[in-house]
């Protein structure tokens, strides 16, 4: 579905990936695990065209995938980055009716109903300005706005930072939701047990390449591995 192959690519001088090579699969939950300072992010920015590419390809359901941010978007995959980002000044409706004015429309499978299903708390929250939320909150609010894009790829950075543990619970559920739905991930994420319980495909970057690849039971079964890449 979501195809790197050889893919270079930095901040001004700085060189962070050294041709990462990855697949993400229809239908799958790829985990993108690794040390801090790895490349995950940078990945991903890449991947959305947040950064330029400076070598290597991508390709999204095989076409090459499209240069600006906005138009990678509107091909169908959506990103929910590690800041969140939404509009403090905003309240939950307004942000939410954002995206689903510039990605929904007729006949779109998601709607501020549907995401107010996922997320009750939300629903709760519509008219309180994107400041007064808590973390949990935010996070929740970032996976819904991704949402109503109507994606085929959702693309999340360390959902859980910062998170109190009952609220990385229920982001593991909800994610487990959409995944049983069929919805097709990439996961950059530091929690190891949150990765590989929620992954169907892990890979491990260090150093800006892909230095492992496999199953979340083999990297969960492979002490050597964690402790090698992940310093668990
Ligand atoms: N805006 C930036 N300008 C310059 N260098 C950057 C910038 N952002 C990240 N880097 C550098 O790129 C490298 C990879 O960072 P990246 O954020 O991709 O790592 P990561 O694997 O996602 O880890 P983390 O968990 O810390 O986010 C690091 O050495 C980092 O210092």
């Amino acid at each position: 579905m979501l195809d790197l192959d050889a893919v270079s690519s930095g901040y001004g001088e700085t060189q962070v990936l050294y041709g990462l090579s990855l697949k993400a699969q229809q239908g799958r939950v790829l985990a993108v695990l690794g040390r801090n300072g790895a490349g995950k992010s940078t990945t991903l920015k890449t991947i959305m065209g947040l950064l330029p590419r400076r070598g290597g390809s991508i390709t999204f359901e095989g076409r090459p995938i499209a240069a600006r941010p906005f138009d990678i978007a509107q091909s169908g995959i959506a990103y929910v980055p590690e800041t969140r980002d939404i509009f403090p000044s905003l309240t939950v409706r307004e942000n939410l009716e954002i995206a689903a004015r510039r990605f929904g429309g007729k006949g779109a499978d998601w709607t501020l109903d549907r995401v107010v299903d996922l997320f009750p708390r939300l629903g709760e929250r519509m008219r309180n300005g994107g400041a007064e939320l808590s973390g949990g909150e935010q996070q929740m609010l970032a996976i819904a706005r991704g949402l109503l894009m109507n994606p085929r790829l959702l693309i999340l950075d360390e959902p859980t930072e910062g998170l109190a543990p009952i609220i990385v619970k229920l982001i593991h559920d909800k994610l487990m939701e959409l995944k049983q739905a069929g919805l097709s991930m990439v996961l950059v994420e530091q929690n190891f047990g949150f990765a590989t319980s929620l992954a169907d495909d892990v890979v491990v970057v260090s150093k800006g390449q892909v230095v492992w690849s496999g199953s979340p039971a083999a990297i969960r079964a492979d002490e050597a591995v964690q402790h090698r890449w992940l310093g668990v």
